[in-house]
């Protein structure tokens, strides 16, 4: 299969193309810059040098259709919502790593992005692009809204807890701990290293724009429409995302009988890891790999059942879903060009 990225030089960019470079069954035909086109790739990136070479391209849709049979666009929010209609007229599979076309409530992005959506029509076409839960749906789409990084960790720990029926749709309060790399390349004082280096911050209390989407895609799940706490915080680390989720049990659970539970919720998804005898996993345990790795503690004493979800929040939360997500739609082993293991240490 023929592929191109969209937003090539930033983060989400260049880490699909270090990841499709190992795929056995994709040619990464073109890489797409807005502002650096006409630069090497390996000049923007010197960890490509003799890997990726050629110099990056300006989008011309036309042109692009003729070449290839489907393109990841690694945009910064408020850009691909324009683009849509025209990929998909053009016969183009998209799948899109940004958080346009998540949210089924185009009123939503109003209220949350500060933007008004002009992709409207393609909102309900978009399949959320969660592997492990919407794999059948993501067999048969043309167009993948990849999910957020936070909302990734977070629903693949909090689902089979909600459609299981255990744990009370009310009160779930989930706290985020994100490396500076989920900011993208761009610089703003956020990340600038004597802000970051040595100091934690929490930022955007009750207004994440994760928030929605974490609510969409419980409430679907659920017979409620169900409301979260989400707090993240920006920790002095390169990548990583870890989710600490307080749940209210509605039933009384041993780790014994949840543990049983995300095993056999999991059992057919190699890239969901479920720890067992009260291990909690840490961000560095799946650094460089597609793995979401879940570990747990049922607090008997306050009838909490907490619960620690990690990833890499470019691959898994990124680049990762996006070619475990490709894989699906071409009918392919999902783990075709995603045997990555962690790095560690
Ligand atoms: N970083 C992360 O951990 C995660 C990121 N995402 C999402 O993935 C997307 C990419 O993120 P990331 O790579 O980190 O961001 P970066 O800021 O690192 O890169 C975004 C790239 O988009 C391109 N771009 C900017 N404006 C436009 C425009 N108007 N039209 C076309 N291209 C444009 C820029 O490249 P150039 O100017 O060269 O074209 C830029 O390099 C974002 O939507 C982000 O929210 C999702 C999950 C996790
Ligand atoms: C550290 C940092 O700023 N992280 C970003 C992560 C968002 C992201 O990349 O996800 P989307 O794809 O939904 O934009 C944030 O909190 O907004």
């Amino acid at each position: 299969m023929k592929v191109a990225i969209v937003g090539g030089s930033g983060y989400g960019g260049v880490e699909l193309a270090r990841l499709l470079q190992q795929h056995p069954n994709v040619n990464l035909t073109q890489i797409i810059s807005h502002s650096q086109a006409g630069a090497n790739f390996s000049e923007i990136y010197p960890q490509m040098t003799t890997i990726i070479d050629e110099p990056m391209k300006d989008l011309n849709l036309e042109k692009l259709a003729d070449d290839i049979d489907l393109v990841f666009l690694a945009t910064p929010s408020n850009v691909s919502h324009r683009f849509v209609s025209d990929i998909l007229e053009a016969n183009l599979k998209c799948i899109d790593l940004s958080g346009d076309l998540r949210l089924k409530d185009p009123a939503l992005y109003k209220s949350w992005y500060n933007f008004e959506t002009t992709a409207e029509a393609y909102l309900d076409q978009a399949v959320y692009g969660l592997s492990e839960i919407y794999q059948d749906q993501i067999s048969e789409a043309n167009l993948i809204a990849n999910p957020g990084c936070f909302p990734t960790a977070g629903l693949l720990a909090l689902i089979p807890l909600i459609e299981n029926q255990i744990i009370s749709t009310e009160s779930i309060i989930i706290d985020g701990k994100t490396g500076v790399s989920g900011a993208g390349r761009g610089l703003s004082l956020n990340v600038h290293f004597s802000e970051m280096n040595e100091n934690t911050k929490a930022y955007q209390l009750g207004n994440h724009k994760h928030i929605p989407e974490i609510e969409q895609e419980l409430s679907e799940k659920s017979n409620d429409s169900i409301m979260v706490n989400f707090t993240p915080h920006i920790i002095p680390m390169t990548r990583g995302i870890l989710m600490t989720s307080y749940t209210n049990l509605m039933i009384e659970q041993t780790n014994e009988q949840i543990t049983e539970l995300y095993q056999s919720y999991y059992q057919d998804q190699p890239f969901v890891r479920i720890r067992e005898n009260g291990q909690i996993p840490s961000t560095k345990e799946v650094y460089g790999s597609n793995y979401c790795d879940i570990g747990f503690q049922v607090d008997s004493r306050t009838n909490k059942l907490i619960v620690v979800s990690v990833i890499d929040n470019l691959v898994k939360g990124a680049s990762g879903q996006a070619i475990q997500n490709l894989n699906i739609m071409a009918g392919w082993d999902q783990r075709t060009g995603l045997h990555q293991i962690p790095i560690y240490p």
